[in-house]
């Protein structure tokens, strides 16, 4: 490899090897310190076009002996399908309104697209990665949350079991927002929400949220680096969180019960993982209890 040189803000001259070295002296006590910790990554539907570099970091955290699970999302692809079959598209408070034509196409975009993409895009990165939703084994179970919000549940168990078979196993879980409701009914599940339940039991190390926003912001627009469960609520009741954050918001807020750090980073920033878990600079918004 040919040496190159740059300078550093102060004007010094520095070579290639010099910064591989800073960098990793930096990472080495973070990958030692994550070897054998199961951390929970949510990857955001708004954020899925970035999902080959979020594949690539996941793969590297495992190979660096990490257990990461990955949660996906897919609202921006559901609510495509539903336009192009003429159905209609409505949110309550950051949560789909699903009737049971638009659970069928939820399932199909969840499963049959969004989940199989990731599992085909990890494969051919060199990542083995099996698919599972939270019907698959009777992970997470649910009940409607609310008749007006149609098949929408609302998370009463997850059994971790099957997840903790699979990274035993040496795989990366892909997990699809899906519950079993009762009487064997499919519900739709905000992913943010299995997503912190699933980080939950598991006893995860960190739960980081991929979003296309810096953070959370505040009513000024600018970015909150850390976020207490008071100022949380509030921002909620203000309307300064709204929309798609809520959920998003109230899922850290339960997770952080189990679950030491809770983090929502940009997932348009590539490699944004690696930054978050092995440098000193953490990025986005830290929520704390
Ligand atoms: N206070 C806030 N700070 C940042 N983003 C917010 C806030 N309130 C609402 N949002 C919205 O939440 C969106 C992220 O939620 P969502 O669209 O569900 O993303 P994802 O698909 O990543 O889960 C942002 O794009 C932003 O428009
Ligand atoms: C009940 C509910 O809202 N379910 C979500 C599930 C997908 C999801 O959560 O996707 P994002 O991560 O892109 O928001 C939905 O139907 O859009």
């Amino acid at each position: 490899m040919a040496i190159s040189f740059s300078r550093t803000p102060e004007g010094d001259v520095i070579s290639d090897h010099h910064l591989i070295a800073q960098v990793l002296g930096e990472a080495l006590p973070y990958i030692d310190f994550l070897k054998g910790k199961t951390l929970v990554i949510k990857l955001g539907g708004s954020t899925l076009e970035h999902q080959r570099a979020v594949l690539q970091d996941i793969i590297w955290l495992r190979a660096l002996g990490a257990y990461p699970v990955l949660v996906h999302g897919g609202g921006p692809y559901i609510n495509e399908w539903l336009t192009k079959l003429n159905l209609p598209t409505r949110f309550v408070n950051g949560l789909r309104v699903t009737d049971a034509a638009t659970l069928e196409v939820v399932r199909m975009v969840l499963l049959g697209q969004v989940n199989q993409g990731l599992v085909l895009m990890a494969s051919q990165m060199g990542g083995k990665a099996i698919g599972l939703s939270g019907t698959d084994g009777g992970m997470v179970r649910a009940h409607m949350i609310d008749e007006r919000l149609g098949f929408v549940g609302e998370v009463d168990s997850v059994d971790p079991t099957p997840v903790e078979a699979l990274l035993k196993d040496g795989y990366i879980p892909i997990v699809a927002p899906l519950s079993e409701g009762p009487d064997g009914t499919c519900l739709n599940i905000n992913a943010d929400l299995v997503a912190a339940h699933l980080a939950g039991a598991l006893n995860a190390e960190k739960l980081i949220f991929l979003s296309n926003v810096s953070g959370i912001c505040g009513s000024d627009g600018n970015l909150i680096s850390e976020l207490r469960e008071s100022e949380a609520r509030k921002l909620i009741d203000d309307g300064v969180i709204h929309g798609g954050m809520i959920p998003k918001v109230t899922a850290c807020l339960d997770a952080l019960v189990a679950v030491p750090r809770v983090h929502i980073v940009d997932g348009r920033d590539s490699h944004v993982l690696l930054r978050e878990l092995f440098t000193d600079k953490g990025a986005g918004t830290m929520i704390i209890r």
